[in-house]
């Protein structure tokens, strides 16, 4: 594929991402190419592996191959995907005046719901649902990007030579991730119920006290029953919607699918916050097992610092923890007295 590197147009932990620009013989559409040296692309390269094993979902980023270059001396693998022109979401919530309204996030949630129902059904997990991770259109629509720490469904996370290994994002990670290592589909759920309230709120889910280190958070995700607060001033089904994602054990959150049929996103109708304080309160079953008895509305249509990079990985190996099968063990080699400055969450660092 004949394409030249234009404007660099996003950066993540490891790759940066610029726009890549078909030369005059190619056919090809205006595109993103996300690059990294080529001896540290085994994520890029999962991230390949993974998009051409799901094929095309109008949810979810396309990819159009990957290929290797020679620039300024470094040797680079290119992953070329679809351009969205709106960038992330993260950014577009921050633009908003920093929260988006309700029936904007609850179309931005549907959307998401049916790319993780498509990437579930085809047996695998996302593994880093967050908003830097759902990209913009034109016309409005957003589609699941970043697959780079994505997983076939049902494999046992262990890590390395007996090493424990992170994936994703320490604000969004479930309490299974943190307890067990576990990683699966129901772990997608719990991250987009935190990219929801983000949405509304413009705040993490986990309210965070700049003196809290990063053990503590652990700890309470993992430990006891605190879940992240649900914003008083989302509606009754947004609440509900929520209660359904932050159930503290995976085998009873309720799946994509099944949150498909809620009424917060199972109707095209946009309900405002003052709408939605005059409206009856949704009688939503417990848990998945009272889900046949559900009524659903049908469808009308459709880090702080936390530290930099560098300086987590100066006062923080991460790789280097041991691996334990124990909850109580896992979060006491998660103790640490560091503290960090949580007030910038732009500076969150992904824990791979
Ligand atoms: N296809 C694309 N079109 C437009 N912008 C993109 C595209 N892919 C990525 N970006 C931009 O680049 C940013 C980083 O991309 P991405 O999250 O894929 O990189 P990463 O190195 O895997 O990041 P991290 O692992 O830190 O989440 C995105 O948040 C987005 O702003």
């Amino acid at each position: 594929m004949d394409w030249v590197r234009g404007d660099c147009i996003g950066c993540g932990s490891f790759s940066t991402v610029n726009l890549a620009i078909p030369t005059k013989s190619s056919s090809s559409p205006l595109m993103a190419v996300k690059s990294c040296d080529l001896f540290d692309s085994s994520l890029l390269e999962n991230e390949k592996d993974v998009l051409s094993q799901l094929g095309y979902c109008e949810h979810i980023i396309q990819c159009f191959g990957g290929d290797q270059s020679v620039e300024n001396g470094q040797r680079l693998y290119n992953l070329l995907l679809e351009y969205a022109s709106g960038g992330n979401l993260s950014h577009w919530v921050k633009n908003s005046g920093g929260c988006l309204r309700e029936s904007e996030a609850r179309r931005y949630t549907r959307s998401i719901l049916k790319g993780l129902r498509y990437i579930h059904a085809k047996g695998f997990a996302h593994c880093d649902i967050k908003l830097e991770n759902i990209l913009l259109f034109e016309n409005g629509e957003v589609k699941i990007a970043d697959f780079g720490l994505a997983k076939k469904t049902g494999q046992k996370q262990s890590g390395e030579q007996g090493r424990m290994v992170f994936r994703g994002t320490p604000l969004y990670m479930s309490p299974e991730s943190v307890n067990e290592n576990e990683y699966d589909s129901p772990c997608d759920i719990w991250a987009l119920g935190c990219a929801l309230v983000e949405m509304v709120t413009g705040k993490p889910a986990w309210n965070c006290k700049p003196e809290t280190n990063i053990a503590a958070l652990m700890i309470r995700i993992g430990v006891g029953d605190e879940l992240p607060e649900i914003p008083q001033e989302l509606s009754k089904e947004g609440k509900d919607f929520l209660s359904k994602c932050f159930v503290k054990d995976p085998r009873t959150r309720w799946t994509a699918d099944m949150l498909l049929d809620h009424p917060f996103v199972a109707t095209e109708n946009t309900v405002t916050l003052k709408e939605s304080k005059q409206s009856s309160p949704s009688s939503s079953p417990k848990c998945p097992f009272e889900f046949p008895e559900w009524v659903s509305v049908p469808s009308s249509s459709p880090k702080t610092e936390l530290w930099s990079n560098k300086e987590v990985n100066s006062r923080f190996d991460w790789s280097s923890l041991s691996y334990s099968p124990s909850p109580a063990e896992r979060l006491r080699q998660l103790a640490s007295d560091e503290v960090c400055n949580w007030s910038f969450s732009e500076s969150w660092v992904t824990v791979r």
